[in-house]
C-alpha cells in the first residue's frame, strides 16, 4: 500500500499540493488526470522522492519513502524531460539503467528499442522529441521498478509509436505486476489502460476511483427543455446545452434503469458519459480568483 498524509507542496506562496491524502493499493495502472498547473507533477515528484513535501509524508508498505535508498531504487520516475546528459549514448544510459534498476531486463530493452527503431550508439542529444519519449518509456518499462511513474512522458511520441506503447506496457504489466502512475492529458486513449483514476484539481484529490466506477458515472439527458428540467429536478447537474427548445443536461451520478425507462416512455434520450467528458465537467468550474494565474 502506498499512503500519502497531508501531502503538501508549496513555491512560495504557491500552493501547489494542498494537504492530500491518498491510499494506493500497490499492483494496479493509475491515470493522474488534472488540468495544466493542477499540481500532477508536484505530487508525483513528491511520490518518487524527488521532492521533499512542504509538510506530509509518503508511506510505501508502512515506510518513509524519502531518503530511504531501498525504496529509491524501486520506484523508477520517467518525465518528458527524461534529465539525461545530451552527450551520452543510449548504451551508457541503459548501462547506468542496469546499475540503479534490480529488476532492469536488458533483452526487454533491446526489444523496445528496436520496436521503436532507436539504436543503442545514438546519443541522447540528437534524438528528435519523440524519439526522447521512446527511450523514456524503455526506461521506464524495462526497469520494472514496482512503482514505476510515467509522468507525461510519452507526449512526444506520434500515435503509432503511442499505440506501441500502450500494448508493450499492458501486456508487460500483467507478465510483471507492479504499480504504475500514469499521468496524461490523453485521456480517453490511455483510459482502457487504467484500473483506477485520480483526478487532481487545484492541488487537491477531487476523485480517486476504479475506471470501470466511474464509466458508468454521468449521464447525458436530451428532450424537451420543460421535460428534461423536471428529470433532472434532484440530480446534480453538471453541465447543460439548449438549442431551441431542445435541453441537454450533464448529470453526475448512475440513474436507477426504472428511472430511465420511465424517461425513455416520456420522449427523453439518454447517453453515456465519456470520461474525458467526465473530467472536464468535474473540472471546468470557474476558478476562484486568488487562484488563477
Ligand atoms: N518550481 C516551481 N516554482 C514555482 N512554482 C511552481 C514550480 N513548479 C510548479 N509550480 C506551480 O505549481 C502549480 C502546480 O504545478 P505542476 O507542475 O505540479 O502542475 P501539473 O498539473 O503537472 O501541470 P501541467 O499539466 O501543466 O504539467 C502551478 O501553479 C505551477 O505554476
Amino acid at each position: 500500500m502506498i499512503e500519502l498524509r497531508g501531502v503538501t507542496v508549496r513555491y512560495g506562496s504557491t500552493v501547489a499540493v494542498d494537504n492530500v491524502d491518498l491510499e494506493l493499493p500497490t499492483g494496479a495502472i493509475y491515470g493522474l488526470l488534472g488540468r495544466n498547473g493542477s499540481g500532477k507533477t508536484s505530487l508525483l515528484s513528491v511520490l518518487a522522492s524527488y521532492r521533499k513535501p512542504s509538510a506530509g509524508t509518503v508511506l510505501i508498505d508502512g515506510e518513509a519513502a524519502f531518503e530511504n535508498p531501498r525504496l529509491m531504487r524501486q520506484t523508477s520516475f520517467i518525465r518528458d524531460t527524461l534529465d539525461l546528459s545530451g552527450s551520452d549514448r543510449i548504451s551508457t544510459v541503459f548501462a547506468v539503467a542496469r546499475w540503479l534498476r534490480p529488476g532492469w531486463d536488458a533483452e526487454y530493452a533491446g526489444k523496445l528499442l528496436d520496436l521503436f527503431e532507436l539504436h543503442p550508439r545514438e546519443r541522447v542529444g540528437g534524438l528528435s522529441r519523440g524519439e526522447r519519449s521512446m527511450l523514456g518509456a524503455t526506461l521506464g518499462l524495462a526497469g520494472r521498478a514496482p512503482l514505476t511513474i510515467l509522468d507525461e512522458s510519452y507526449l512526444g511520441m506520434d500515435a503509432v509509436a503511442r499505440t506501441l506503447f500502450y500494448r508493450e506496457l499492458l501486456d508487460d504489466y500483467l507478465a510483471h505486476p507492479r504499480t504504475i502512475v500514469l499521468s496524461t492529458h490523453l485521456i480517453e486513449e490511455v483510459a482502457e489502460l487504467f484500473e483506477r483514476v485520480i483526478i487532481m484539481d487545484r492541488g487537491r484529490i477531487l476523485l480517486h476511483d476504479e475506471t470501470d466506477a466511474l464509466r458508468g458515472r454521468g449521464v447525458t439527458v436530451t428532450g424537451p427543455a420543460d421535460l428534461v428540467t423536471a428529470f433532472a429536478a434532484g440530480h446534480t447537474v453538471l453541465g447543460e446545452h439548449s438549442l431551441g427548445t431542445v435541453r441537454a443536461l450533464t448529470l453526475d451520478g448512475r440513474l436507477d434503469p426504472d428511472e430511465i425507462a420511465r424517461g425513455e416512455r416520456d420522449g427523453l434520450s439518454f447517453g453515456p458519459l465519456g470520461l474525458q467528458e467526465l473530467f472536464v465537467h468535474l473540472t471546468s468550474q470557474p476558478r476562484p480568483l486568488e487562484a488563477s494565474r
